[in-house]
């Protein structure tokens, strides 16, 4: 078996702007063919990292390996990766065609062989019936993957994909969804996302890296950094309802499925709000304050304002109180 180097690999990146400490000792690997989502609140250091990566920013120390090469001190055009960023960047003047086979063509490939590779990949992205218009011609969705299209023309290894669909609206978003994770599979190419939208991240990425404040706090397999958050600060930040206190410095995770409803002692239902589906109540239990999601049948569990519920512990997990 020959063993391929990761697309990307990242140790001790570090940088700073001035007396603000961006991104500090960040390491990151992505596997050839792995989609990898950076996720943290705005400012935590996400695009800068990707701006490193990319060679636009040079770093105050820590190294990036590019498929194997170490690239920390070559340009960006040196570095052999595909960028896309928020604004796509689309020149108007040029053709869908030409925009995409742009790339190949400053690299010195002849006409018709950058064509040739702009028309593989646009079919790869369904856009090879638009390959004559202008930018300006094409709907938010289609321009954006246009510019994607744009980024694998490089043949590069390793794409870089900053809030690839941040300018999009709610239906085509969860429309690209779908078409991006099966492009990613068909290219093969590693990809670093940077994203702020969690969904995005769970339905993209096998695996995410949490930042914070310049650091990454977490990384793993999606789905098990979602159900297993290492600290009160990461489950706060993806949304977790029921961070309860357990001591100094200490919180208790509760996940919905821990809540089981109908049994056990009755508690207080202090406050109750209606949803979509049925109600939100707040629950007084003996851990704190218990935000409990009832359907529809559910809220029918309520009786002279109380719900007995108990909390299966063995779903119930114990970490770190890091918020501020
Ligand atoms: N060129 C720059 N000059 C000075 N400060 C900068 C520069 N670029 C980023 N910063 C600062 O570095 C920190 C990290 O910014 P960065 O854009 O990487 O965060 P982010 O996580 O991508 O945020 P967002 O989700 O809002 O895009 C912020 O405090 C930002 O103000």
């Amino acid at each position: 078996m020959v063993l391929l180097p990761p697309a990307l690999n990242v140790t001790g990146l570090s940088k700073a702007f001035g007396a603000v400490q961006a991104v500090r000792g960040v390491s990151l690997e992505v596997a050839a063919g792995e989609t990898l989502a950076l996720i943290g609140p705005s400012g935590c250091g996400k695009s800068t990292v990707l701006r490193l990566v990319a060679g636009l920013e040079r770093p105050d120390s820590g190294r990036v390996e590019v498929a194997g090469r170490d690239v920390t001190a070559r340009p960006p055009e040196a570095r052999q990766v595909g960028l896309v960023f928020q604004d796509y960047a689309l020149f108007p003047h040029l053709s869908v065609l030409g925009n995409v086979a742009y790339g190949p063509r400053m690299r010195g490939v002849r006409r018709p062989d950058a064509e040739a590779r702009a028309r593989e990949v646009l079919a790869l992205v369904e856009l090879q019936e638009l390959a004559t218009r202008r930018p300006h011609q094409l709907s938010g969705g289609q321009q954006q993957r246009v510019a994607l299209a744009r980024a694998l023309a490089t043949g590069s290894g390793l794409l870089l994909l900053d809030e690839p669909l941040s300018n999009l609206d709610e239906q085509l978003r969860s429309e690209l969804r779908a078409d991006l994770r099966a492009l990613f599979g068909r290219v093969g190419a590693g990809v670093l996302l940077v994203t702020h939208d969690q969904r995005e991240a769970l339905s993209l990425a096998g695996r995410v890296a949490v930042m914070r404040a310049g650091e990454v706090v977490q990384q793993g397999a999606a789905a098990d950094v979602f159900a297993r958050p290492g600290s009160a600060w990461v489950a706060a930040f993806l949304g977790w309802a029921n961070i309860l206190p357990a001591g100094p410095g200490r919180a208790r995770l509760v996940p919905e499925d821990a809540l089981l409803l109908g049994e056990g002692e009755p508690w207080a239902v202090t406050a109750r709000q209606g949803t979509e589906a049925g109600e939100t109540v707040q629950v007084a239990h003996p851990w704190g304050s218990l935000t409990v999601n009832l359907s529809a049948r559910e809220v029918a569990l309520i009786r002279d304002d109380t719900l007995s519920l108990n909390v299966d512990p063995g779903r119930v997990r114990e970490v770190t109180d890091d918020r501020e």
